[in-house]
């Protein structure tokens, strides 16, 4: 079976437009695959270029030259030159993206944060949220809370609602920034027991895990990012 996620020859420079234009480096000639039910951990100093890495994977930024092929609808879709509408319909029904911090919409209490990405799918609302309400419970958001916008959680309860947000849905692949920097031991295990569940369903998983308990347990390979890179 071909990789979910094909990452090929992937550079990625920035240029400080305002700064007299000065080029960064991040990475250059990235290769990776990724099969399902795979988690593969980016790997490297701090600086080295794995959130880059992640965001391009996701095309929040466009690389300067590569592929990042990924497995979608019966094709494959590159989300280094794919159209908007391409991308968005790649992160609708195939790559999930959890990010260190939750994205807070005004007035949108948590159940329907959660519920979102599946009501986008074609969910009945009332199903949506029973599904982010197991959800919620599972990662241990008191229900009180359930119904009030997570502006004003703690940032741990925020990361809570994010995990239980990118996990709402069976995504083939998902994308992980970070999904335990703010929590404690057991929301921790809970998250990597969610790991493993999407793994074993066939999930493929890209992610950035500081943790080395937690890189451990969900990783099944590391992704090194480092000086190499920039030399090359
Ligand atoms: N939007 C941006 N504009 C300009 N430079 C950037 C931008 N984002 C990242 N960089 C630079 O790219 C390099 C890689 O940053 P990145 O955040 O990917 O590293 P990282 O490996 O994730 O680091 P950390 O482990 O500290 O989070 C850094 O030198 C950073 O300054």
């Amino acid at each position: 079976m071909s990789p979910v996620i094909q990452v090929r020859d992937l550079t990625k420079d920035f240029v400080l437009h305002t700064q007299n234009g000065v080029r960064i480096p991040v990475f250059s000639g990235l290769s990776l695959d990724v099969a399902a039910g795979e988690c593969v951990g980016l790997h490297g100093p701090s600086g080295a270029g794995k959130s880059t890495l992640l965001r391009a994977l996701y095309a929040n930024y466009k690389p300067d030259s590569g592929a990042v092929i990924v497995s979608h609808d019966g094709g494959a879709v590159d989300m280094a030159t794919a159209e908007p509408r391409a991308v968005l319909d790649v992160r609708r029904r195939t790559l999930g993206y959890v990010s260190q911090f939750l994205r807070v919409i005004p007035r949108v209490p948590a159940l329907d944060v959660v519920a979102e990405p599946l009501v986008a799918l074609g969910t009945p609302g009332d199903a949506a949220r029973e599904k982010a309400a197991v959800l919620l419970a599972r990662l241990n958001i008191p229900e009180r809370l359930w119904h009030l916008a997570p502006a004003t959680f703690s940032g741990g309860e925020q990361q809570r609602v994010n995990i239980a947000r990118g996990f709402a849905t069976d995504y083939p692949a998902m994308l992980l920034d970070e999904p335990t920097a703010s929590l404690d031991a057991a929301n921790r295990d809970t998250v990597v027991a969610m790991i493993q569940e999407a793994k074993a369903r066939g999930c493929s998983i890209v992610g950035i895990f500081h943790d080395v308990d937690v890189r451990t347990r969900v990783c099944d390979r590391l992704f090194e990012i480092g000086a190499r890179d920039h030399a090359a």
